[in-house]
């Protein structure tokens, strides 16, 4: 699925009021409309809802859902500043809902003075992805006293203060909800951690958009949704072998760190590779037989790795559990001089090539690294934030031409053709060490079974993310082990299976 900038949904918007039989008023209504339908699935008629209403259109969303409530039989308070100029849509709105004397009407300024109850729902249409200067200090407080509420919160379309596209200012006042309910599309601070934070549980809801402006309007930016995956996915076919599907190396592990030569390999197994193969250091050894019998093992050296060949028939997957020992490093230079083969790299592999940045152009075109946030600045240096880091990524990725997959709660793949896939599968269950391993272990073996370097990287965070949200819902976040994802992986594949027509 795409995603648009604040300014691209403007004209999403425009484009479809001007080309299908529709208004910005209907639009507002069928978004006020979507929202009635959540709250009445997610709140019993007991609860109070209290708005406070902005001048834009996402106040006028907020009055048109006030109504619609109200007419449902909720009990309805409106906070909103009749003193300042509405647009078009939200005076319509909100002449609406003051037409309706059911409905009290406030001004801001004796926030302080109204008794919440109990049942009182926070509902924020103050700012919408319209906002273009930091909220002045009266709407902060406003904003800040909110926050303190110990009440249900829920956004309209974005949480005031964030800004759709960018990071926020330092002590900026944003809203922070429990829920967003956000229309037609993902917003892309959603997805950073930095103003993620303040969304609480996303819904998005079809508006009605033009469908023909989504598919003419050029992006950069998607998310990796099911549709994506399922035109990604290659099911096996019933006439094949253990050659069909590749041969994959997992090269990892040292005396202390057996477990990630084991987790990768296992994973590696587990994706689906015709052939897998382990370079490990020899104290290594009946761990790995033991563990994965199904995979041949490489001596690579005693207690570490200080050598590996070069097999023009595998797919490398090379870094977990490593460690930095000169000779690893040794090892680890050579065999990046001596292949042309685009290579999975991660963990202390990835901290061995930070030593030296004319190290990284020894990494073969098509490449796919994976560092998380610390090893992406040991590799390229330090950003602000998130998005820099992200705009940093594009260029390097683009610079390098490889593949960048930046490990987060929201993976980014970062492109050679300065394109970012954002995930969205996956959860905080899986902030375990060990969860790194298992990803290089499924994105080896995808590449080994020839998938594009894009499509593994793309297909392996969300394969990744979806088996650590089964191994969530089995085991609960806190219990699920990096071992239990692998496990998972299996019922990601017939996930997939049952959904795909052809099988
Ligand atoms: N038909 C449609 O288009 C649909 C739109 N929809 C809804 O509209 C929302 C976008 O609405 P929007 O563009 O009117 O702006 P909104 O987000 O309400 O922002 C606030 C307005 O206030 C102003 N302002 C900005 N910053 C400020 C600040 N710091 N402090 C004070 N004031 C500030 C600024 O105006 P300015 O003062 O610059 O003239 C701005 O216009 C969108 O998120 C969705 O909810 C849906 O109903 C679907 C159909
Ligand atoms: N809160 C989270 N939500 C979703 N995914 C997460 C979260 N925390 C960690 N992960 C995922 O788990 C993996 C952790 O990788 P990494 O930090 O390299 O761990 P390790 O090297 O210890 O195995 C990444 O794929 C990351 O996206
Ligand atoms: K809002």
């Amino acid at each position: 699925m795409k995603i648009f900038s604040a300014q691209q949904i403007k004209k999403w918007d425009a484009f479809s009021i001007l080309n299908n039989p529709i208004s910005s008023l209907q639009l507002m209504e069928i978004a006020a409309g979507s929202c009635v339908e959540w709250i009445i699935k997610n709140y019993d008629p007991a609860h109070s809802f209290c708005f406070f209403c902005g001048n834009g259109n996402n106040g006028g969303d907020g009055f048109a859902l006030a109504r619609l409530l109200y007419e449902k039989g909720f009990d309805v308070t409106v906070f909103a500043d009749q003193n300042k100029k509405f647009s078009a849509e939200a005076l319509v709105n909100f002449e609406r809902c003051k037409a309706i004397s059911g409905i009290d009407i406030f001004g801001f300024e004796h926030f302080n003075d109204f008794s919440f109850n109990e049942s009182t729902v926070i509902i924020d249409a103050l700012f919408g992805i319209g906002l273009n200067r930091p909220v002045e200090e009266a709407t902060a407080k406003l904003i800040s006293f909110l926050n303190d509420l110990n009440f249900p919160k829920v956004s309209i379309d974005i949480p005031s203060g964030l800004i759709p596209d960018e990071m926020i200012g330092v002590n900026a006042a944003v809203f922070k909800a429990d829920h967003t309910l956000t229309f037609q599309s993902w917003k892309k601070s959603f997805f950073h951690p930095e103003s993620g934070i303040f969304c609480g549980k996303i819904q998005v809801f079809d508006i009605g958009l033009s469908k023909e402006f989504y598919t003419h309007e050029i992006t950069n930016d998607y998310i990796i949704d099911d549709s994506l995956i399922h035109e990604t996915y290659k099911p096996r076919s019933e006439f094949s072998h253990k050659g069909t599907f590749g041969k994959a190396t997992i090269v990892a592990g040292s005396f202390g760190k057996i477990g990630a030569a084991v987790m990768a390999t296992k994973a590696c197994l587990r994706s689906g590779s015709g052939i897998t193969f382990v370079t490990a250091p020899n104290c290594g050894y009946e761990i790995l037989q033991n563990s994965c019998p199904e995979a041949m093992f490489i001596s690579g050296g005693q207690n570490y790795i200080v050598d590996f060949d070069f097999e023009e028939n595998s797919t490398f997957g090379i870094g977990p559990g490593l460690g930095t020992h000169p000779g690893t490093e040794t090892a680890i230079l050579k065999f990046l001089k001596n292949t042309i083969k685009p290579v999975v790299i991660d963990a202390d592999a990835l901290n061995i090539i930070s030593e030296n940045s004319e190290h990284l152009k020894l990494l073969p075109k098509k490449s796919i690294i994976t560092p998380h946030p610390k090893e992406f600045e040991r590799l390229f240096g330090q950003t602000q934030n998130s998005f820099e880091r992200l705009r940093l990524a594009r260029q390097k990725a683009e610079e390098l031409q490889i593949f960048i997959v930046l490990k987060d709660h929201h993976t980014q793949v970062i492109t050679p053709q300065n394109q970012v896939y954002y995930n969205i599968t996956g959860n905080s269950g899986m902030a375990k060490g060990g969860s790194g391993d298992a990803l290089l272990g499924i994105i080896t073996a995808l590449l080994a079974q020839g998938y594009s370097s894009q499509h593994a990287a793309i297909f392996g965070v969300w394969l990744h993310g979806k088996a650590g949200d089964f191994a969530g819902e089995k085991f609960s976040k806190e219990a699920m082990l990096p071992s239990d994802l692998i496990e998972e992986i299996g019922n990601v594949f017939k996930f997939l299976a049952k959904k795909n027509p052809s099988d």
